[in-house]
């Protein structure tokens, strides 16, 4: 039985049923994110995810409420994930860690979000522990891994998806760059075991043009989630979320 758990404001299971599409926020400042959210509330998606790496303000005292409590107002209907992708694993800013850990506690503290996206791997002694202190702030877990350079061996790759269960996230989440078809087969292959295997809910990609299959066939190998665009992607490969709606439909 897979660890199901209701997405936000609706409800609607995540790890059940039809793949989730969720739309990255990728803006610098206030008015630029104010702007995309209206955009985006009124899009087929149910998650949305704010990239705070992007935002200008955001080692600002205060800047973080600020913006989640923008966000919860004009998202009334979608999950809200909270994102701070560090630089080393393809996001927009250099992070401590200490910092990394408190902007993430901070949004999880707020009470404005629901999912919390936590690099696994970025200190794996202590992704335990943060993590279960996100989960008892009120907030589920999304432990992610990327890799912008390669896919890793197909036993590499189902091992770190495995290993972010054993650390305690709610969902796993792996992400890596295809170098030829094979790699695109294998992150397939992997995904489809690991939803047989893994009792939480897990979301793959294959990134690039060479990878956008591996987002849209999520109803076939078991991935919970898929990113598309509402104008700039967030990583390459994304499609816009007309587009991705559509096939999901066809597809199901
Ligand atoms: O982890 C992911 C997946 C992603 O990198 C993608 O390839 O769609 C996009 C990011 O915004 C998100 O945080």
């Amino acid at each position: 039985m897979k660890k199901t758990f209701g997405l936000g404001p609706s409800g609607t299971l995540m790890g059940e049923g039809t793949p989730k599409i969720c739309i990255p926020i990728v803006a610098e400042t206030v008015e630029e994110i104010r702007k995309k959210a209206e955009e985006i509330s009124l899009l087929p998606a149910e998650v949305v995810e704010w990239r705070a790496d992007f935002y200008e303000d955001i080692f600002v005292e205060g800047k973080l409420e600020e913006i989640l409590s923008m966000l919860r107002v004009i998202l009334k209907n979608q999950a809200l994930l909270y994102t701070f992708r560090s630089a080393d694993e393809g996001g927009h800013r250099m992070v401590e860690k200490e910092t990394y850990y408190q902007l993430n506690e901070r949004a999880a503290g707020s009470g404005l979000v629901d999912l919390i996206d936590v690099e696994a791997f970025m200190d794996e002694d202590s992704t335990a522990a943060h993590m279960r202190k996100l989960q008892e702030l009120g907030v589920h877990t999304i432990a992610s891994n990327h890799d912008f350079a390669a896919t890793p061996v197909p036993e590499e790759m189902l091992r770190r998806l495995t290993r972010m269960q054993a650390l305690g996230a709610d969902v796993a989440k792996l992400a890596v760059m295809p170098g030829c078809p094979q790699d695109v087969l294998n992150l397939l292959q992997v995904t489809l075991t690991a939803y047989e295997t893994l009792e939480i809910p897990v979301i793959t990609m294959s990134m690039g043009k060479q990878g956008i299959v591996s987002r849209i066939s999520g109803p076939l190998t078991g991935s919970a989630l898929t990113f598309a665009t509402a104008g700039e992607a967030s990583a390459p490969g994304q499609i816009p979320v007309e587009n991705m709606r559509e096939i999901l439909d066809i597809i199901l």
